[in-house]
């Protein structure tokens, strides 16, 4: 698998590569390209040092190995900007549940649902953890995946947030990917504080994200703003205490019903809210103000048989990034496949394939913090771009539950 051999031990990527044909809008040349023509990617060092026509390759280059590029259509590496990736157990039950008729809603007002994960997930123990959820991000991987954000918020205590923080810390290591982690403690209020919902956020605010930032375990902080989960008030104290530690927030915003949380989040900068299907004229200003990305999980729509979209022409309108993300979680979208997602945004939201393209690049890297480094293929960035075997990158939307065989540079290294 992909990730099994630690970085250091693949093949560097320094060299060459060409030729190769670049998607439109998901690069910047360092010497003009014609729309077609056939291009080079240099990479030196693990960074990329040069973009441009093969007929003008700089001579301080040509020394640098050759790798054969077979004409592919290149790609900047994927972002999977919004997952739950570390939990333990599974959920078939609620979905034969959910097909017989109960609503998500009802399942976990009835204790199931996320409560469900967090008691599979406390009972797993860190490495137990880690080994669920290696497979499942070695799927990602091996479609593209270059960038991840992994959640906690299945332990909801200080011991089991860490735990599934670590874990994600540890992934990254071991798969040699950029995993960026965000403390969901507000997820769910956990069944040891029923009908205590204020003691919880306290918590959270003022001993369980302090103490998981000190460790150097978060790199943003999310809530889930909802009826079954928490207030606008609740939210906004968790977004008082990430910014009085310099963290960047983002938001579960407007999936079940609209909360106006979107437009709290963005006067507070977040960097994205996502579900959104019931994102109000007001979210979506706010979120224009302040360079929001709406993130879209479209498998979290189809899993629940939602019939609300998200606004997408009125996000389109006003300007606002979407990005599309599996939300792999085994409740709401136990989907290990981005490229299904960027379908499934066409699909069923009417997202057009360049912008489900950059929803899975691009847009998804700002919903990180990570459009300086991640989702384009630039000079001076890491190297993380794939090649595919396609002419046209329609067909990275169009084909169904096909994995097509890719070339993988991830990290400066030939991952695949
Ligand atoms: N909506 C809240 N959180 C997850 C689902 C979590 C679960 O059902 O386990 C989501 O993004 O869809
Ligand atoms: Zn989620």
């Amino acid at each position: 698998m992909p990730c099994s051999a630690p970085l250091a031990t693949l093949p560097p990527a320094d060299g060459c590569w060409q030729p190769v044909t670049l998607a439109p809008d998901m690069y910047q040349a360092d010497a003009a390209i014609d729309a077609g023509a056939l291009a080079c990617i240099v990479v030196d060092q693990g960074r990329i040092a040069w973009i441009g026509p093969q007929a003008v390759l700089p001579a301080c280059h040509a020394r640098l190995p050759r790798h054969e590029g077979r004409g592919r259509l290149a790609t900047p590496g994927l972002v999977d900007c919004h997952t739950h990736l570390v939990y333990g157990g599974q959920r078939a039950h609620e979905f034969a549940l959910r097909i017989a008729g109960a609503s998500y809603e009802e399942i976990a007002r009835a204790g199931g649902g996320i409560l469900s994960t967090v008691a599979a997930t406390r009972a797993a123990s860190e490495d137990e953890l880690l080994a669920q959820a290696l497979p499942r991000l070695q799927q990602l991987l091996a479609e593209g995946v270059c960038a991840i954000e992994i959640k906690s918020g299945y332990g909801l205590s200080l011991v089991h947030e860490r735990r599934q923080l670590r874990v994600a810390r540890r992934l990254g290591q071991l798969c040699g990917v950029t995993v960026r982690s965000t403390f969901l403690g507000a997820h769910a209020l956990p069944p040891e504080y029923a009908g205590r919902s204020q003691a919880y956020i306290d918590l959270v605010c003022s001993h369980m994200l302090p103490a998981l930032a000190a460790e150097g375990l978060v790199d943003a902080v999310d809530v889930f703003c909802e009826r079954i989960a928490f207030s606008l008030a609740e939210t906004e104290q968790v977004f008082h205490a990430a910014r009085q530690l310099g963290l960047p927030i983002k938001l579960h915003a407007e999936q079940l019903s609209n909360m106006e949380g979107a437009a709290l989040a963005a006067r507070h900068g977040a960097l994205s809210c996502d579900h959104v299907e019931h994102l109000s004229a007001n979210g979506i200003a706010a979120m224009r103000a302040a360079g929001t990305v709406a993130v879209l999980l479209p498998g979290a729509f189809y899993t629940l048989r939602d019939t609300r979209r998200p606004p997408i022409a009125a996000l389109r309108a006003a300007g606002v990034p979407m990005a599309v993300s599996t939300d792999h979680n085994p409740g709401s979208s136990p989907c290990l496949s981005l490229l299904l997602m960027a379908n499934m945004a066409c699909t069923l939201f009417g997202l057009t394939v360049p912008e489900a393209l950059a929803g899975i690049t691009r847009h998804a890297a700002r919903a990180l913090g990570l459009q300086d480094t991640h989702g384009l293929i630039a000079s001076g960035r890491p190297a993380n771009f794939v090649l595919w075997p396609v002419q046209d990158g329609a067909e990275l939307a169009y084909w169904l539950g096909q994995r097509p065989a890719c070339t993988i540079v991830r990290q400066g290294r030939i991952a695949a």
